[in-house]
């Protein structure tokens, strides 16, 4: 009789983690799987697997480490090892740090099979909370070792109550941040409740955030629970705490101290059963030195600070997010793409002040704009317009650049209203495409590849776009 199990899957290859996982989904056991070691102790500390299968060479170290700590804190865990590097000392130390078995790679996908199921009868005893029906998919994208430190903060405190404190600009991530603090803890079958500071009327704060009796001031019509009753077992995200007024911090400081709060206008006492992550993008520590922010709820908060870097101080992530958001995109129901080389080399020269949001509402544009299957770095130049014909790459001809930046200005005195229709890309593009090929093809001779290369598309791409013309 085949056993069920879950099982985490701990590989840099995503091919073969598809592949595993595919494979064991095959005989009912509940996959979830992880890129890296810091990924991999984010799962693990939401919750112990029945089998854990792991590569042994990972981006940030080593597998057989984390298998000889684990091994050592729940020694029923059975750990399958995979490795590439087909040595008898690999084999030897996966045994000597009490690995389960040793698979050598290639492996067929019969033999973990069998090795996941003697594992399982084997027993771990040692599952302190499984891990959920579901692969709880890690929405975290991003392999820069900026993030691997943020995986590690979020894997130590998952399984607590400590409250995190998420700084970062605007569009980093720091929602998904406190979001992935939940869905992986003890709490995620409760609720998780946001409340962003700067979206509500500072004389609501108090009323949304500690709920009110009918009648406690104009306009209270019926009793209404706050978002700390509504967040009750679960987690309240605390968003944009910098612009929290002062009487409120005074009232948030008091219900973290005592645990329990009243409502406004009410002589109720409820216990304030939620665990708290707030976010910033503003620098709480000047906003303490200016005297906009109390210390000592500063403190009561920055129990475990987040960082989360801007996108271009992790520049090797961006073709990652890139492709996710294209992806994503396509499962949406908008056409799928592709980028190329040269357009995701000008992705990553770009500086992302909104970072991640910025980047992906760029992509879901692309997905809608871009003529062509394969995104080509001319469509993303143009596309990152202003911000981007500051810098002008070399092989932009400066002509072109002013002549698109001539029709723009025409454009903004004679049809300001063209500039914001929703038109603008085609009719820029519909005006400069045909000159601007013709101008290339004279320069090059009329070679096309040469032409196109220049242009930053691909080859089949002009040779299209001279067809639609009736250039040639
Ligand atoms: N590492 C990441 N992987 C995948 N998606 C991401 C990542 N970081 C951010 N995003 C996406 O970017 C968008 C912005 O993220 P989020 O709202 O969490 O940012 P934020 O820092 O809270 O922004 P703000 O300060 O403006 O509220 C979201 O759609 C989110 O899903």
């Amino acid at each position: 009789m085949t056993r069920a199990g879950n099982i985490l899957v701990v590989d840099d290859d995503g091919a073969i983690r598809t592949v595993i996982v595919q494979a064991l989904q095959r005989d009912g056991h509940r996959l979830t799987t992880a890129a890296t070691l810091a990924e991999a102790e984010m799962r693990l500390a939401a919750g112990l697997p029945d089998v854990l299968i792991t590569d042994v060479v990972l981006p940030d170290g080593n597998g057989l480490d984390m298998v000889a700590r684990l091994v050592a804190e729940h020694p029923g865990l059975p750990v399958i090892v995979l490795s590439a590097q087909n040595t008898l000392t690999t084999a030897v130390r996966s045994t000597e740090v009490g690995a389960f078995d040793y698979l050598p790679k290639p492996f067929d996908l019969d033999t973990l099979a069998a090795a996941v199921q003697s594992a399982l009868a084997r027993g771990s005893g040692g599952v302190a909370e499984p891990i959920g029906e579901e692969d709880r998919a890690l929405p975290l994208i991003g392999r820069s070792p900026a993030m691997q430190d943020v995986y590690r903060v979020i894997a130590r405190v998952v399984s607590n109550d400590l409250t995190v404190l998420i700084s970062g600009e605007s569009g980093t991530g720091k929602e998904l941040v406190a979001r992935a603090i939940h869905d992986l803890g003890p709490r995620r079958r409760s609720p998780f409740v946001a409340i962003n500071m700067a979206a509500i009327p500072r004389e609501l704060i108090e009323a949304e955030l500690f709920g009110h009796e009918r009648g406690a001031f104009t306009g209270a019509q019926a009793r209404s629970a706050g978002r700390f009753e509504q967040a009750a077992g679960g987690t309240l995200f605390l968003d944009e705490i910098g612009d929290m007024p002062m009487e409120a911090q005074t009232r948030l400081l008091r219900v973290l101290q005592s645990g329990e709060f009243t409502t406004v206008g009410g002589a109720r006492t409820i216990r304030a059963d939620v665990r708290i992550v707030a976010a910033t993008n503003r620098d709480l520590a000047v906003l303490v030195s200016n005297g906009q922010f109390r210390e000592d709820l500063f403190y009561r908060l920055n129990v475990v600070p987040v960082t989360l870097p801007a996108l271009r101080a992790r520049r090797q992530d961006i073709a990652l997010l890139a492709r996710h958001f294209l992806d994503r995109a396509a499962e949406s129901g908008l056409p799928r793409k592709q980028l190329d080389p040269q357009a995701i080399a000008v992705l990553e020269s770009h500086d992302w002040p909104g970072n991640v949001r910025e980047l992906e509402n760029m992509m879901r544009r692309m997905a809608v704009l871009s003529r062509d299957d394969m995104i080509g770095a001319g469509e993303v130049r143009v596309l990152l317009g202003g911000s981007y014909s500051a810098n002008p790459p070399a092989e932009v001809d400066p002509g072109i650049a002013a002549a698109i930046r001539a029709r723009l200005e025409r454009l903004a005195i004679e049809e300001p209203a063209a500039l914001d229709d929703g038109s603008l890309y085609d009719r820029i593009i519909g005006e400069v495409e045909r000159p601007l090929i013709e101008a290339l093809l004279e320069r090059h001779g009329n070679n096309q590849l040469r032409a196109a290369r220049a242009l930053g598309i691909n080859r089949n791409t002009l040779r299209k776009r001279l067809d639609t013309l009736g250039i040639g």
